[in-house]
């Protein structure tokens, strides 16, 4: 701490500084009128405050240089602990006026930071402060230390930081770290986050074990006196006695299984060589570790291990942590964080039939097998070509091979064990994360900590490295076989024909389809969900990586809209999927309907029938009656496009490779091939309209509908038939078709509308002889009005059936053509 220097002026101007203090402790009452250590105050709540400290330093003299600056950080220290102790003295920490003290001290840090005072004075008044209150107390000032961490570390560390290390090293003096455990995990964070990651100074470098930290136990009797005080008709307590405590063992290693009473001192003892591992150096100790190890570890796998950790959750230490913070319930907290074993025998039932603590007890060993393999000849030879210049934490002695493979092996149960349970893969995973971290903390020491912090490379070295990766990226020279090249080794090995044939080959000079990558990277896929063995798997890793790549470059050049839809790089399956989508601007320009115009069955519509017998034009009169409430679902093909026909309107127009995709995906409702082209109907096209909120209607010819229907696709089956053989003969025959196609349709009319079969597959038919009644009919059918007719007609009684007018007669007309021809026979009958 400076000595300030005694004389008049200096006196002067501490009575300034301090006049000025309670200035700005009255401007930052009026900034923060909250009494809460947040929000920090800033430098921008106090106006003009270098020149306000200038002024109060005025008296000082205006000169420069170190003695001056000595004496003005003297003067403010000065000025600032008058206040300081004012305030301590005054105002007890509980009490709302203690924000004083919170922004005292962020006017303290804002002119630490500033170079107004010595840096390190917020701490020293911190120390202070924390010497000056309650372990309660020191909580809140903690509140504040964490609050403005960031902040008050951040610049001028090096003067500070023998501060912060004293004072946060003497609260931990007083902590109790049984009681105030979590308190004490605070101050640790703090110091963690604070220093740099590679500052030395809490480093054990000697690698120095808590040896006072001895768990105490029962010891066992020794043999005989407990005969002799144990009166004799007692029996011995039996085995079963651990059951009927919470601890079930197997029924088949029951016999092999010591009772827990056996277990108890063997158990505990393993704390000792917990503790302090170098006594393993010793070979009796170690024989004995191994041994009570080993039991314990078998009296663990035979305790089931199903049941959830008993222990207070997380949740539940939180709940006491705040309540302990509140200072409501301080005993309850010192009893869910005791750091030490309760080692009563009483209690050893109830303790190891929790899974919190034998993982607990676990990872002890588990940190215990990797000191001891950390010694095994491989490890040692490793460990031969690292700087491990700290010998005190790089020990001489050697594990035996024997030792080793216990070690190994018991490492292998262990962490089989915390594998096991609830949540065991995860908690298993981060004891293994922790340990591996730790692990490199641990060869960091060996090397006597070396700077973490890496030195700038230098600029001549940048230039060299440089030029020297621009030589390598540069090299021209051939290789044998540049990267992704097909080998040209059969050249030189074959005759010259047979040579030229080969180099001819399509798979030389063509890019590869798109598509042929899929079924490669499905078997890839394959293989690594039901490897056939590791080496099969791992090549199905690469292999799979080295396909999705090639695919994508393909895709690339045609596809690019699909790169947006991969979420997941390890699956770019949506490259290989058609792309086509139901016309967006065609759907954008008839905007859906309102309800009301919808009809109450929203089933799409199949509407199928012989070639030529006016499908389209049924449609497209439906479609004009009710605008927006239908859409037509457009197939896919693989024919070429015809002129005048549009991609997406008329048809999809697909590859066959990719038709063939959508085919093997399930993802067509129906198709079929006529004269060697495919035609089939995509479900995601269905669905689009749907969800457009628009009803399906698909024009099918008869096989394809029965196909849809054998595919059990939902859709009202709609016929079309001609009116006579004759009238569609004549529409065949204006469609331009070949007389024998009209005369093979023609042939297989009376097949094709074979009653039975149309009664299978159709729902109702209709009969195409004037447009217009055909279309009415077929809007009566999709409206159901036959069903409200009928509704209709039997609460208008019989009246209206004598004297139907025009258009019960078109309903009768419909359901005349309703495929239940005996119905219909009779309808006809009564409106003839
Ligand atoms: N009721 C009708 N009266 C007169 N002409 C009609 C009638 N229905 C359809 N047509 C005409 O018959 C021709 C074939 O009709 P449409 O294209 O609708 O039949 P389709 O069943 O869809 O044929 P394809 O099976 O070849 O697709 C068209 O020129 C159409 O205008």
């Amino acid at each position: 701490m400076p000595a300030l220097d005694v004389d008049i002026t200096g006196i002067a101007a501490v009575h300034d500084v301090s006049s000025l203090f309670d200035e700005l402790l009255d401007n930052a009452a009026s900034v923060k009128r909250l009494p809460t250590i947040e929000p920090p105050l800033n430098k921008s709540d106090f106006d003009s405050l270098s020149q306000r400290l200038s002024t109060a330093l005025s008296k000082l003299g205006a000169e420069d240089g170190d003695a001056a600056k000595v004496r003005r950080f003297a003067v403010i220290e000065t000025a600032a602990r008058d206040l300081f102790a004012r305030l301590i003295a005054t105002t007890p920490i509980e009490s709302p006026d203690f924000v004083k003290m919170w922004n005292f001290l962020d006017i303290i840090s804002i002119l630490s930071d500033d170079g107004e005072c010595d840096p390190a004075l917020l701490f020293w008044l911190m120390e202070e402060l924390l010497d000056s209150q309650t372990i309660a107390g020191c909580r809140k000032i903690f509140d504040f230390l964490e609050s403005r961490r960031d902040r008050i570390t951040s610049k001028h560390f090096k003067q500070k930081h023998l501060a912060i290390l004293r004072g946060c090293n003497e609260l931990l003096r007083r902590l109790s770290r049984a009681e105030d455990t979590a308190f004490c995990g605070r101050v640790f964070i703090f110091l963690f986050q604070s220093f740099p990651l590679g500052d030395r100074s809490s480093v054990n470098l000697r690698g120095e074990y808590h040896v006072e930290n001895v768990t105490a136990y029962e010891e066992p009797q020794p043999e005989g006196t407990s005969q002799m005080e144990v009166d004799q008709a007692t029996p011995k307590e039996p085995e079963a006695r651990s059951g009927s405590k919470g601890v079930s063992f197997d029924a088949k290693s029951k016999e092999e299984q010591l009772s827990s009473s056996d277990l108890y001192p063997q158990f505990w003892s393993l704390q000792e060589t917990f503790s302090q591992p170098l006594k393993l150096f010793d070979q009796a100790h170690f024989s004995k570790f191994k041994q009570n190890l080993d039991i314990t570890m078998k009296a663990f796998q035979a305790i089931h291990n199903d049941e959830k950790p008993r222990s207070k959750s997380v949740e539940d230490s939180k709940r006491n942590l705040k309540r302990k913070r509140d200072g409501e319930d301080a005993h309850a907290l010192s009893e869910s964080f005791n750091p030490k074993y309760l080692t009563s025998k009483d209690l050893f039932d109830l303790e190891i039939s929790d899974l919190s603590f034998r993982r607990h007890v676990l990872v002890q060993a588990l940190i215990i097998m990797d000191f001891l393999l950390f010694l095994s000849p491989q490890s040692k030879e490793r460990l031969a070509t690292f700087n491990s210049s700290n010998k005190s934490v790089t020990y001489n002695e050697q594990l035996s091979p024997e030792d080793t493979k216990w070690a190994t092996d018991m490492k292998k149960s262990i962490s089989d064990y915390l594998k096991q349970g609830f949540e065991g893969p995860y908690f298993y995973r981060m004891v293994e994360t922790v340990l591996a971290r730790d692990k490199n903390w641990v060869f960091w020491k060996m090397a006597q900590c070396p700077p973490i912090e890496r030195p700038a490379v230098s600029p001549a070295r940048f230039v060299e490295a440089q030029t020297a990766a621009q030589r390598l990226a540069t090299n021209k020279r051939l290789r044998p076989m540049p990267m992704g090249a097909v080998s040209l080794d059969f050249l030189r090995s074959e005759d010259e024909g047979a040579a030229m044939e080969k180099l001819q080959d399509v798979e030389r000079y063509q890019i590869p389809e798109l598509d042929s990558f899929k079924r490669k990277i499905a078997d890839d896929d394959f293989e690594i969900e039901m490897p056939t063995n590791d080496q099969t798997k791992a090549a199905a890793i690469a292999g799979k990586s080295s396909k999705s790549w090639r695919a994508l470059r393909i895709a690339s050049r045609y596809k690019m809209a699909a790169f947006d839809k991969i979420d997941d790089p390890k699956k770019v399956d949506i490259v290989f999927e058609d792309l086509a989508e139901v016309d967006d601007d065609e759907e954008a320009d008839e905007p859906t309907a309102s309800e009301e115009s919808m009809p109450s069955n929203r089933d799409a519509l199949i509407i199928s029938g012989p070639p030529s017998v006016g499908k389209s034009a049924l449609i497209d009169g439906l479609m004009q009656l009710h605008k927006g409430v239908f859409a037509l679902a457009v197939r896919h093909t693989t024919r070429d496009t015809k002129e005048g026909e549009v991609n997406g309107k008329s048809y999809h127009f697909v590859k066959k490779q990719e038709f063939n995709q959508l085919r093997d995906g399930d993802r067509l409702i129906e198709y079929g091939t006529r004269d060697e082209v495919d035609y089939g109907t995509s479900s995601k096209v269905i669905d689009a309209i749907t969800e457009a909120g628009k009803i399906p209607i698909l024009e099918l010819d008869l096989e394809a509908a029965q196909f849809a229907k054998d595919m059990d696709f939902t859709a009202r089956y709609i016929l079309v038939k001609p009116a006579s053989d004759e009238s569609l003969q004549e529409r065949l025959e204006q469609s331009g078709k070949a007389s024998e196609a009209i005369d093979a349709i023609l042939k297989k009319l009376p097949e094709d509308l074979e009653d039975g079969k149309v009664s299978d597959l159709f729902d109702t038919s209709i009969v195409n002889g004037e447009l217009a009644e055909a279309v009415k009919m077929l809007d009566g059918y999709v409206y159901e009005e036959a069903a409200k007719a009928e509704e209709g007609a039997a609460a208008a009684g019989d009246a209206e059936g004598q004297n139907g007018d025009a258009e019960m007669a078109d309903v009768a007309n419909v359901e005349t053509e309703l495929v239940d021809e005996s119905t219909a026979g009779e309808a006809e009958a009564t409106t003839g």
